[in-house]
């Protein structure tokens, strides 16, 4: 018999997780799966428990709980030779890797994707010894993120980030950055710089719309050092979606990026804090496959 684990962060959400469980169950067992249900109750749970269903060949392993228990529970399998398909029930303010994959946000039809026989290779990227499916950023942005209180997230969903990144795009500090990327090289003062998997960043999906999940590349952005008025232009550049457009922006894609600095600077990694430079990050392509519509 095929075996799935369910994870469940009984906190996530409206704590409304466990009302879920059930039907989750019933919907897993007509597919023929045995089912075991394994409870959060602390950081890396989800991390462990995943690992586990790894080690002993699970087919299959669904996420129900928010950006943080997906993120922990797939760095729980990322490194493992067995990688059981991933289920995804999202639980979060933000869910980006849901919105990204187009996985509904609504948690009944959520869990009715649960019947469908399709599933989407996607990419994850290395970031230093652990993982990201989303976004590194580092710079203003990256700062503005922390800024971000859970009365703002429930309030304004997606739109706090936004607000508060826009409070500190017009305060204007740039950082010397190194970026070395697939034998190039960038060197200078910048304001911000992205490496993007996806196309949602704090529920926005037009910070990165060209990133695709199974593309097999890091689309990376550098916003150098500028005055207020262009500033102002980058600003409105992110909002309709052209940020890579801007002359003054440096696109590229790459497989492999180093970044380093002479600042002490620390890293936003799928909307967490990350580590502090120098960081490696690498594309791990099509390393994931994803339960989809
Ligand atoms: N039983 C529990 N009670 C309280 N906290 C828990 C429990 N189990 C796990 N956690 C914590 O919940 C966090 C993850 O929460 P969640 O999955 O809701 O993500 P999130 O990033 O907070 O979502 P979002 O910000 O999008 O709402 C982890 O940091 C983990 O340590």
């Amino acid at each position: 018999m095929k075996k799935a684990m369910v994870i469940v962060n009984p906190s996530s959400g409206k704590e409304e997780a466990l009302d879920h469980v059930e039907r989750i169950q019933r919907i897993l067992k007509e597919k023929g799966y045995g089912v075991e249900v394994a409870q959060t109750e602390k950081e890396l749970d989800a991390t462990n428990y995943c690992q586990d269903a790894c080690h002993n060949e699970f087919d299959l392993v669904v996420s129900l709980g928010g950006d943080g228990t997906l993120n922990e529970t797939i760095n729980g399998m990322v490194d493992q030779n067995h990688r059981p398909l991933l289920g995804i029930i999202p639980l979060g303010t933000v869910n980006d890797f849901a919105r990204a994959l187009n996985i509904p946000l609504d948690v009944e039809e959520a869990i009715d994707v649960l019947r469908s026989d399709r599933s989407k290779k996607v990419d994850i990227g290395r970031f230093n010894d652990r993982y990201f499916v989303n976004i590194v950023a580092a710079g203003a942005l990256a700062e503005a993120t922390y800024e971000v209180t859970q009365e703002q997230k429930t309030k304004f969903g997606p739109l706090a980030y936004i607000m508060e990144g826009m409070k500190t795009l017009t305060s204007n500090n740039s950082y010397p950055l190194r970026i070395e990327h697939d034998g190039e090289k960038w060197e200078g003062d910048s304001f911000l710089f992205l490496a993007a998997l996806t196309n949602s960043t704090g529920g926005f999906e037009k910070l990165s719309p060209e990133a695709e999940v199974d593309d097999g590349a890091i689309h990376c952005y550098i916003v150098p050092q500028m005055n207020m008025i262009r500033l102002a232009g980058i600003v409105t550049a992110i909002l309709r979606g052209e940020l890579k457009n801007d002359s003054e922006v440096h696109y590229f894609t790459a497989q492999e990026v180093k970044l380093t600095s002479e600042d002490d600077l620390v890293t936003n990694v799928d909307g967490e804090e990350g580590d502090h430079l120098p960081v490696n990050l690498k594309i791990m392509p099509s390393h994931i496959d994803v339960i989809v519509k």
